[in-house]
């Protein structure tokens, strides 16, 4: 088991490269299955969930080809099941977009319940719901979701909570049902966009998406595109965060800035410099920030997904902060680990009352999920001696090439493992 090795206290100065999205690259992978002609996908993170999901289309029949680093060529014609592995649907959260794109496909759709971060309980029933709308019937079996439906027709949908895995699913499911499907209260995440530009680019007829109503009309056949995947605003925030709590001065590189006007605008609240250009933004921290309230919501409110780094620089901060994380029901996880290095936090329920201390201490932690991991290491850069964090899987989910990018950032960062 890997472990990294930070010493912490050196302001990270230069300029970082933004990767493709994470949570649209494991959306438009699946949707490839709906395509009836060959589909190339340029800019696609290296990390984990992409590998899993690649392994998904291979198991189901996929012809994939990768073409350097962040291209990849993927024709579904032969896929030859409608039924996902097991083990390999548990690896991630995005299994469940099998579920829309084969029942899609084939009117036909065997998933297992997916995996993903344990924040919290993440039903999938407005999924469920969107499918059974649509003429499909859903059973659940030995931990398996059957989706069968002898022809699907469009219908209206009014999501109960905004979903950024339903409102896609039931996009995927939708483009070639009969008629036209409407969802209400749609999530409105960049990747929504992302996805639905990539669908249209194969021929689909979807409108509406980044609004909270979205129109799919259906099509007889979806055809191939190349299409590549906007950048991470997850992993831009994370460096933008990384940034301040190290008293740094970064420019990041390869975004689309309005994806991170949340975060941007808190930012600045804490007395952050956040410079715009173009597609860069540059951060520059040189006292401690001010203390901010934070209230998680769907976009283009906070991210729940930066909720978690975002919560160490409140750490570090002058005064006493709120966080209201009204997304999920768990993910205050890193807290413990934070308290390790010397952070005073009090969590009841959703809310987390930070007062910020003047400094944290490196200490062995654990990255308990994906973004606790990111937190840990922006607590790591920005404490005062070592911080070794284990659990890493948890990060490789998510972000590429993690301490190549931190030390071109002057970080001391190391991986060892543990014969090392
Ligand atoms: C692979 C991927 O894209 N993951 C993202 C996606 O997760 P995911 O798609 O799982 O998150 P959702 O947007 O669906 O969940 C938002 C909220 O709705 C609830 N809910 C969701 C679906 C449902 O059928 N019923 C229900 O009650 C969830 O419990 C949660 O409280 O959006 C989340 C919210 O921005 C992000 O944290 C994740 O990074
Ligand atoms: C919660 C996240 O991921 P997933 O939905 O894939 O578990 C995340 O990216 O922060």
């Amino acid at each position: 088991m890997d472990k990294l090795i930070i010493e912490g206290g050196h302001a990270l100065k230069g300029e970082v490269c933004i990767s493709g999205a994470k949570n649209s690259a494991v959306a438009i992978l699946p949707a490839a299955i709906l395509a009836g002609e060959t589909c190339t996908i340029k800019n696609l993170p290296n990390i984990k969930d992409v590998a899993n999901i690649v392994d998904i289309l291979v198991q189901l029949g996929a012809q994939v080809k990768r073409e350097g680093h962040d291209k990849l060529v993927i024709n579904s014609n032969n896929i030859n099941t409608y039924k996902v592995d097991f083990e390999l649907s548990k690896k991630l959260r995005a299994s469940y977009y099998f579920i829309g794109a084969l029942l899609g496909r084939f009117k036909k759709a065997e998933v297992p319940f997916p995996g993903g971060c344990d924040i919290g309980v993440r039903p999938i029933d407005q999924h469920i719901k969107g499918f059974e709308a649509l003429g499909a019937k859903i059973t659940i079996e030995h931990g398996i979701i059957r989706a069968e439906a002898d022809e699907l027709v469009g219908a209206s949908i009014f999501l109960d909570v905004v979903s950024v895995g339903a409102t896609i699913n039931i996009m995927l499911a939708a483009c070639m049902a009969k008629g036209t499907t409407t969802i209400e209260n749609a999530a409105k995440e960049p990747y929504i966009v992302d996805t639905a530009n990539f669908l249209n680019a194969l021929g689909a007829n979807i409108k509406g998406a980044g609004t909270d109503e979205i129109k799919i009309k259906g099509v007889e056949r979806l055809g191939g595109c190349e299409h590549a995947i906007i950048p991470d605003q997850m992993e831009a925030g994370t460096y933008m965060i990384a940034a301040a709590a190290s008293k740094g001065d970064v420019l990041i590189k390869n975004i689309i800035p309005t994806h991170l006007d949340s975060i941007s605008a808190k930012m600045k609240e804490m007395g952050i410099d956040i410079i715009e250009n173009g597609d860069s933004l540059r951060v520059v921290a040189n006292s401690r920030p001010k203390a901010v309230n934070i209230k998680t919501m769907p976009y283009p409110g906070f991210p729940t997904d930066l909720q978690q780094p975002m919560s160490v620089l409140l750490s570090v901060a002058d005064g006493t902060a709120i966080i209201n994380e009204s997304i999920y029901d768990g993910r205050f996880k890193h807290v413990d680990e934070l308290k390790k290095m010397g952070a005073k936090i009090n969590v009841e329920g959703r809310i987390a009352v930070i007062e910020g201390v003047p400094k944290l201490l490196g200490a062995p932690v654990c990255a308990t999920d994906l973004r606790a991991g990111a937190a840990m290491v922006v607590a790591g850069l920005s404490a005062e001696g070592e911080t070794i964090i284990s659990n890493l899987s948890h990060i490789e989910r998510g972000y590429e090439k993690l301490e190549e990018k931190l030390m071109g950032l002057g970080a001391k960062i190391k991986r060892i493992s543990e014969e090392d």
